[in-house]
């Protein structure tokens, strides 16, 4: 489907006189609004005359995914929003998503301050763009997805053991007030850990408490910077501003730290004849590849796996981490949805093993139930910020080189079009009439879509299945006595969507006898690959 000039509700004469943006491309960009006359983009700022509400919005605005969902109504399905010397497009309807993140053309990244700090400038894959992004990219995706996420059984094993320890301490606490706190974090981060290094930590390993630590300082810091990424030059008038920046520093220097120890050791007992153990290996393995080919591609190197991997833990722990709060707390707001995964896990699954990933494909409503926390519970509401590398027609509507695209998707997940009563959690949308999982679902994209389509989707889902999977075997999650019942509400910050602090009781299940299954560890794999 595209947008007609029709559904662009007023007409705005020039695009052209909001953004200012060298003459050539202006002259260019005219020549293609007179090919497509009607299709232009509403300009919410044309209504208070300089880019004030864009700059509010953006950078003041607690929720931005409902302040442009507003903007939305009054504008349409994709408006600009000015922001003095950066223009921003905001889309809210699925189908321009697909069709416009498809393109290589919108498939930069913005520059800004944060970027800078967490990529070392352009390098990764994060903040990458051009063939740099698209090498590093597709190399990790194969790799990930041939030694990884494709190696059902080591996943399993390894998301099963970070389980387990997990509920091994929430089993001791039970009946007392407590959160999944710090060691969710940590069982996420061990599991990436396995991957990319082949190794396990405790949770109190310094190691792993540093990684913890600095991602989150490193989200916090990223939501109090967003003002200044747009005007980076008055951090230095701002003292918390700079506070800020210089922790950014700290943590990513930390980080770096961490994962260039880590690539050295690799390198010292990397053997070329074996295959490769974990996702260091695995690069390493392709860049000493290419150097006896005599084919060195640029793009390859140490300090850009240093920032692959940090760029992994900052986009893989979090996200996980908050979806797993928002799944216990959705249960804790709706005990009837908690029995009816429990009576699924019972009958799928039984007392006598743990649930596995083979299981899936029996626990539809437990998977219906994943996919409404991630349509409600939407982990990056507003997603991640996509530029134009260069002037682009799609749609009909054109984007100016460095245009930054923001999809709504929170705005998409709640459209009544797709969604009756949006608002109330109903894990039952997502199941057909006979109890089967939807698989084509329109309007629902909480991975985003297109070129930079999150390549850890599969082992998000993973994880998310296996640890709601077996904390319904063992435990029933209760709201606590005394304290005000949690509300599935979130934290106001971006990028992330964080459900409110809340607390908790668990009871372990009757069905279970403690003695003999309750904290069973699986054998450790013989490789994580
Ligand atoms: C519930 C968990 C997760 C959610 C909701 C999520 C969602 C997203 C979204 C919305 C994006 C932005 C895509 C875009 O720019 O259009 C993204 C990017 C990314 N994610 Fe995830 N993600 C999750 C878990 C993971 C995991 C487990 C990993 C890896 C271990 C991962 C690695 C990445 C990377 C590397 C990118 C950048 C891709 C690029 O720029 O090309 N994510 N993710």
């Amino acid at each position: 489907m595209k947008i007609t000039g029709d559904e662009v509700s007023v007409f705005i004469d020039s695009y052209n006189e909001t953004i200012p943006y060298p003459r050539k491309v202006a002259r260019k960009s005219h020549k293609i609004f007179r090919k497509s006359s009607r299709r232009r983009f509403e300009s919410v700022d044309r209504t208070w005359g300089l880019p004030l509400q864009g700059i509010a919005t953006w950078a003041l605005g607690k929720n931005l995914c409902v302040n442009f969902d507003t903007m939305r109504e009054k504008h349409g399905d994709i408006f600009t929003v000015g922001l003095l010397h950066k223009n921003l497009v905001v889309l809210s309807n699925w189908e321009l998503v697909r069709d416009i993140f498809e393109r290589n053309e919108i498939s930069g990244r913005p520059e800004g301050i944060i970027s800078r700090k967490l990529a070392f400038g352009r390098m990764g894959i994060a903040a990458a763009e051009g063939s740099f992004w698209q090498d590093n990219r597709r190399f990790t995706v194969r790799i990930l997805k041939d030694f990884g996420f494709g190696k059902r059984e080591v996943m399993n094993s390894m998301i099963q053991d970070a389980a387990l320890t997990l509920c091994r301490f929430l089993g001791e606490n039970q009946h007392k007030p407590q959160d999944l706190g710090p060691r969710l974090n940590l069982a996420i981060i061990n599991i990436i850990w396995r991957m990319i290094a082949d190794k396990q930590l405790s949770h109190d390993d310094a190691k792993m408490q540093d990684i913890m630590i600095k991602i989150e300082e490193v989200f916090n810091d990223a939501n109090h910077l967003r003002f200044f990424d747009l005007f980076p030059f008055l951090v230095y008038l701002w003292p918390p501003a700079l506070r800020a920046c210089r922790r950014m520093d700290r943590s990513v220097t930390t980080l770096s730290k961490i994962f260039s120890e880590e690539i050295k050791d690799h390198k010292k007992n990397l053997s070329l004849s074996e295959d490769p153990k974990d996702f260091i290996d695995a690069y390493l393995t392709e860049m000493a590849r290419q150097k006896a080919r005599g084919e060195i591609n640029p793009n390859f190197s140490e300090f850009e796996l240093q920032v692959i991997i940090s760029d992994l833990f900052i986009a893989g722990s979090e996200t996980t981490t908050n979806t797993i709060r928002w799944c216990v707390l959705f249960l804790l707001c709706h005990p009837e949805i908690q029995e009816k995964l429990q009576a699924e896990v019972d009958s799928v699954v039984g007392p006598d093993r743990l649930p596995s990933l083979d299981d899936r494909d029996r626990m539809q409503y437990t998977q219906a139930f994943m996919m409404e926390v991630l349509r409600l519970g939407v982990m990056l509401p507003v997603g991640a910020p996509h530029a134009a590398t260069e002037d682009t027609e799609v749609a009909g509507f054109l984007f100016p080189k460095g245009t930054i695209v923001f999809a709504n998707v929170w705005a998409c997940h709640m459209d009544p079009k797709f969604w009756p009563d949006p608002g109330k959690f109903d894990p039952g949308r997502f199941l057909n009439p006979d109890g089967t999982l939807k698989t084509k679902v329109p309007s629902y994209f909480p991975f985003s879509l297109g070129k930079r389509q999150c390549p850890g989707e599969s082992v998000a889902l993973m994880e998310i299945f296996l640890f709601m999977a077996i904390f319904m075997q063992k435990f029933t999650f209760r709201t606590t006595i005394g304290l005000p019942h949690p509300k599935p509400e979130s934290v106001p910050s971006l990028p992330l969507n964080h459900p409110q602090p809340f607390q908790f009781l668990v009871g372990e299940r009757k069905l279970w006898n403690k003695s003999d299954s309750l904290f069973i560890v699986p054998d450790p794999p013989t490789s994580n690959w």
